[in-house]
């Protein structure tokens, strides 16, 4: 038997809508896989009643197959299904992982990229590297038609997840068509100075980079409270604040010192809205890694 722990993540970043990834040091999912003739899943822990046990409905089945991989596999979830947190690739990228050693066929983390994505085309309808890429690989990723490029990161931050239950199709109905050039514009300077901040370290940069005015704005009206817990949490020290992924989870960067006091705005500034949320204090942190059993 193999176990496997796979990190929650934050996609888009804002700016780098579809292309951008961090994974987080927590919360994770874990899973235990043993060889079976034929695939058989079980689902516990943080929204669980809410995850098919069907291998065919479940992110893990497209792995199975892709690897031809039969297994009896266990999940327990940490990261809540449709959080805005990477709920359904972390555990699409611990399988991939998991079943490539269990069955020794070989594959690089990189090439295990493309592989898990599978499985996120099952729940999404199209297949996302931006959440599989950093579960597998750590740090920040960018993850585009060409490949995938990753930087080991150092930054401080908080996700405070609302008791909101906002799903990935229903986000991206509300994405705008088309962008405008000044839009365009705006937006590639923020990437750009984005990535330059994660090659340094540096939360004022990264922070200053997340800000995006074309997606961001629209989901922002599917998260009762998320304009005002963001002008909590830079009010508290975050440096830069936006929707993690497709919501509801909300992101912050901090410097420093700063995780408990921005954790604590974020959490009173969803009560201020009658909304119950917990925070995580959390890093950039490592890709998926087999645990000893
Ligand atoms: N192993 C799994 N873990 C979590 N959700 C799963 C899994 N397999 C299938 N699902 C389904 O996927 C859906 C959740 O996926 P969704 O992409 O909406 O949320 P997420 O993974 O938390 O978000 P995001 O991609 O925005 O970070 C739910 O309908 C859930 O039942
Ligand atoms: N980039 C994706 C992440 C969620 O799968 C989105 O924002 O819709």
């Amino acid at each position: 038997m193999l176990t496997v722990r796979a990190p929650a993540t934050s996609a888009n970043l804002g700016s780098g809508y579809d292309v951008f990834g961090i994974a987080l040091s927590g919360p994770a999912d874990v899973l235990r896989v043993e060889k079976a003739p034929r695939t058989t899943l079980s689902v516990t822990g943080a929204g669980s009643q809410y995850i098919p046990e069907d291998p065919a409905q479940n992110t893990v089945g497209a792995v199975v197959d892709a690897l031809d991989a039969p297994a009896r596999i266990r999940i327990d979830k940490g990261i809540r299904p449709a959080s805005g947190l990477g709920s359904s690739a972390a555990s699409a990228a611990a399988a991939a992982l998991a079943l490539n050693e269990l069955y020794d066929r070989g594959y690089s983390r990189e090439e295990l990229v493309s592989i898990a994505a599978k499985g996120e085309a099952v729940v999404a309808g199209e297949a996302h590297d931006d959440n599989v890429a950093p579960a597998l690989l750590g740090g920040f990723t960018v993850a585009t038609p060409d490949g995938v490029t990753h930087v080991p990161a150092d930054l401080q931050l908080v996700v405070c997840l609302p008791d909101i239950v906002v799903s990935t199709s229903d986000a991206r109905a509300v994405v705008p068509d088309g962008v405008r050039l000044d839009e365009m514009v705006e937006t590639v300077g923020n990437a750009a100075t984005l990535t330059a901040g994660m090659e340094r370290d540096d939360p004022y940069l990264v922070g200053r980079g997340m800000r995006e005015s074309v997606v961001t704005p629209s989901r922002a009206k599917l998260i009762d409270g998320y304009g005002h817990v963001h002008d909590r949490a830079l009010e508290a020290g975050a440096t830069g604040v936006t929707i993690s992924g497709a919501g509801p989870a909300v992101l912050a960067v901090c410097p420093e010192g700063f995780k408990r006091r921005v954790a604590a705005a974020m959490v009173e500034g969803f009560d201020d809205r009658g909304v119950e949320a917990r925070a995580f204090q959390t890093t950039v942190g490592e890709g998926a890694r087999l645990l000893d059993t």
